[in-house]
């Protein structure tokens, strides 16, 4: 790549669990997981420029403040911990779902650390940028690798897998789930016997926080009743969205030519390498 790179674009695709377990609840209250992450070919767009001063500088029309923007957070995280003088214009555009799931949040600032990896020349390792971005949430690290996987420990103790590059009909319900809502909910099951990868490959895997999220938000579980005429429905994360696979693009078109109007859905496709690191790869070509 190019030394005076100065403004890149890039992905930042979606994720789904395949399922999720809650084995155990640590004693700082984190929960212990299983799950298996496999991204979508849905991403939002974030392009970036230098600039000449030190400022940080984010334009998007996510309905918050700039500074509580995860992007923004993770620029500001690596300039201090990096100790860089440089600055950042970025532009996020956003078309994932938000607080649905599908770890768009986590996903912006993965890619917000990759890019500026690249644009400040900073050469921090894969590695290091994982061990930075889990601070500012636990899935930022399976963003930082592209790679499929099976994950242990709050999400970061990752196995790559390949599971099957299926179609998802992802339905977003009308609602945003709070994560810490779920987790401290006295009803969440905690205590899941461990499984294997053939036991996902076997379907013997579910995602345990699915029952209470159908329970406490009456919209997810009116669309969780619509998709299951469609397939075998799936919760992504702590929800709210909702994903049916399907073997190829037009079963899964078929089944969203069904959504009644007013119905948010996408049809995507599960890859086991981000999209990202494609973009990156074709990049350093
Ligand atoms: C459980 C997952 C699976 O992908 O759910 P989704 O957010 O994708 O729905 C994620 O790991 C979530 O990651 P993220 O949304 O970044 O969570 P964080 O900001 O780190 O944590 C939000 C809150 O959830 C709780 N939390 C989160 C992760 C975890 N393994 N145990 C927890 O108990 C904690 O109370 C924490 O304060
Ligand atoms: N760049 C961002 N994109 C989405 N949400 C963000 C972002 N930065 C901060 N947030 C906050 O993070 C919360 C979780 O968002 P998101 O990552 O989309 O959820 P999930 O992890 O459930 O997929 C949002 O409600 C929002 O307040």
């Amino acid at each position: 790549m190019s030394s005076e790179l100065n403004k890149i674009q890039l992905p930042s695709p979606g994720k789904l669990n395949l399922f999720l377990h809650i084995t155990d609840r640590r004693a700082d209250g984190y929960h212990q997981l299983q799950t298996l992450f496999q991204f979508i070919e849905l991403a939002d767009e974030l392009t970036f420029s230098l600039r000449t001063d030190a400022k940080i500088q984010l334009t998007s029309d996510l309905p918050f403040k700039a500074e509580d923007n995860l992007v923004y957070k993770a620029a500001a995280t690596l300039q201090q911990a990096a100790q860089i003088s440089q600055g950042i214009d970025i532009l996020l555009d956003k078309k994932l779902p938000i607080g649905g799931g599908v770890g768009g949040g986590s996903s912006n600032a993965a890619t917000t650390l990759l890019a500026l990896n690249k644009l400040w020349q900073l050469n921090w390792s894969l590695s290091q940028l994982a061990e930075l971005g889990i601070t500012l949430g636990a899935d930022v690290p399976i963003f930082i690798h592209g790679f499929a996987a099976w994950a242990e420990g709050i999400g970061e103790k990752l196995t790559p897998v390949t599971p099957k590059e299926l179609w998802y009909l992802l339905l977003a319900p009308d609602c945003h789930v709070s994560t810490a809502k779920i987790f401290n909910h006295p009803n969440l099951p905690r205590s899941t016997a461990p499984v294997t990868f053939e036991d996902f490959l076997a379907n013997r895997c579910h995602n345990d926080c699915e029952f209470l999220v159908r329970n406490l938000y009456p919209g997810v579980d009116k669309c969780f009743q619509f998709l299951n005429n469609l397939g075998p429905v799936r919760m992504t994360g702590t929800g709210a969205c909702l994903f049916v696979p399907f073997d190829c693009h037009s079963d899964a078109a078929k089944a969203f030519a069904q959504l009644p109007n007013g119905m948010q859905g996408f049809i995507t496709k599960g890859s086991n390498q981000s999209m990202l690191h494609r973009c990156l790869q074709s990049l350093s070509k």
